[in-house]
């Protein structure tokens, strides 16, 4: 029997109000017992806390679409703030060439030039941290810095403006969310900042090597469009810092808090990329993405009507005992995390994780080799944002080995 809407678990939490942003376990409990869709009464959205349901959305991109945008927006009714990308807010068959072309451009083989490079970068950048005390602030010092050092490069950006990347990222996954305070806020800089971006996306900015000129180069070969190029640039300055950002100082704050954790690290460093996953899924940087339905479909025995964004909550089905066990809210590097959805899943699961982890794998195998223990401080601050599970500031002690 296929429920309607109107008889729908409901709640009236806002999920995207500044205290649940900072501390939302509670709220994602509430929301995965309430039942597999309950209605947000506040944005008349529906939302997906369990894993099976947030996983079904994912890979269900036909019924689930990314087209009307993955924000609040209905990019069929409103005016998105920007040129939508065109894999992240892109449906087959507009999806499919930049997502070939980019899975090409920041696949295995690209990485591999990367991997000696990003290692040295993180050991040179570890001993200068470790060079100015035994105490400091992960977020400027490790997790803010190290992207910062090694993905422009990468891209091929100028090294003038690229202060311009982290307001950028921190706009965009503030304006998936509805137009609140955190967004409000950060509008005042919305044209210079995508003034900026838009200029790197130019053949003439970039730099003649690098992800940047692999993009063009592929234009050249028709396998995008010239006009499609800039917009595949776009997506690596959008997507390609915050998160990485944010996602190290997941897997910082978990050894830092599981110091057990760390101590099995140093022991076996080949268990950094298992490390991050199992922080990736324990912290969800990316905390939650929309989908709007295409047709009348149905999800867990609930009919749902053409045109109704659809929530999902990844942080909530990365933590869902129903699927992870009882020790769901647990960093355990015993634990298998493949499957978490702290990437997404299917068509658009993240096209750059392989980026992040070598980032990852990099700062992480550095800090084992120098450093016997991390601590905490001093209390970590959280950077309340629409999307983003990020840290304002992480205080950590830690010992040389
Ligand atoms: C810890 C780091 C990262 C996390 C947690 C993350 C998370 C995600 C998630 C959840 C999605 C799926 C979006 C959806 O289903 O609507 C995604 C897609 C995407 N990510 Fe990542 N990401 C990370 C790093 C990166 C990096 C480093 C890049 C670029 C170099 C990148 C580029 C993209 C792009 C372009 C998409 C859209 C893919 C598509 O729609 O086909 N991401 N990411
Ligand atoms: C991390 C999710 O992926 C994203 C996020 C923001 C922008 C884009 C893009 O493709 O422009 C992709």
């Amino acid at each position: 029997m296929t429920a309607a809407l109107d008889h729908l678990p409901t709640t009236d939490v806002d999920p995207f109000a500044p205290e649940v942003l900072t501390d939302p376990l509670a709220f994602h409990e509430e929301l995965r017992a309430a039942g597999p869709l309950v209605r947000l009464t506040r944005y008349d959205v529906l939302a997906l806390g369990r894993y099976t349901d947030v996983r079904a959305a994912l890979v269900d991109w036909q019924s689930f679409r990314s087209g009307a945008g993955v924000g609040m927006l209905n990019f069929h009714t409103e005016t998105p703030w920007r040129p939508p990308s065109l894999l992240l807010e892109a449906d087959p068959p507009h999806h499919d060439a930049p997502r070939r072309v980019l899975g090409k451009v920041l696949g295995p083989r690209a990485l591999r030039v990367l991997r000696e490079r990003w290692a040295a970068d993180a050991e040179t950048l570890v001993d200068e941290v470790l060079a100015g005390g035994y105490e400091f602030d992960a977020v400027p010092a490790l997790t803010e810095a190290f992207p910062l050092r090694v993905f422009p490069d990468a891209v091929g950006l100028p090294e003038q403006g690229r202060e311009n990347l982290l307001p950028y990222g921190d706009l965009l996954f503030n304006a998936f969310g509805p137009r609140n305070a955190l967004l409000e806020e950060k509008l005042p800089r919305l044209g210079e900042l995508s003034a900026w971006v838009n200029a790197q996306c130019a053949r003439e900015a970039l730099a003649g090597e690098g992800f940047g000129a692999d993009i063009w180069a592929a234009a050249d070969r028709g396998d995008i469009t010239a006009e499609q190029a800039p917009l595949v640039v776009r997506s690596l300055l959008s997507a390609g810092v915050d998160t990485t950002v944010t996602g190290l100082a997941a897997v910082l704050h978990a050894v830092a808090r599981y110091p057990e954790q760390w101590a099995r690290l140093r022991a076996d460093p080949g268990l950094a990329r298992v490390a991050f996953d199992e922080a990736v899924r324990w912290e969800s940087p990316v905390q939650t993405f929309f989908r709007t339905t295409a047709t009348d479909t149905e999800l867990a025995g609930v009919r749902i009507p053409a045109g109704r964004k659809v929530l999902m909550f990844l942080g909530s089905a990365n933590r869902d005992p129903r699927h992870w066990g009882p020790g769901a809210g647990t960093f355990d590097l015993d634990r298998d995390p493949s499957g978490h959805v702290g990437f997404g899943m299917g068509l658009h699961q993240c096209v750059g994780q392989h980026v992040a982890r070598l980032e990852a794998e990099a700062v992480l195998t550095a800090l084992a080799a120098r450093v016997a223990t991390i601590t905490p401080a001093g209390p970590p601050r959280r950077r309340p944002n629409n999307t983003m599970r990020a840290w304002a500031s992480m205080p950590l002690r830690v010992t040389p080995a």
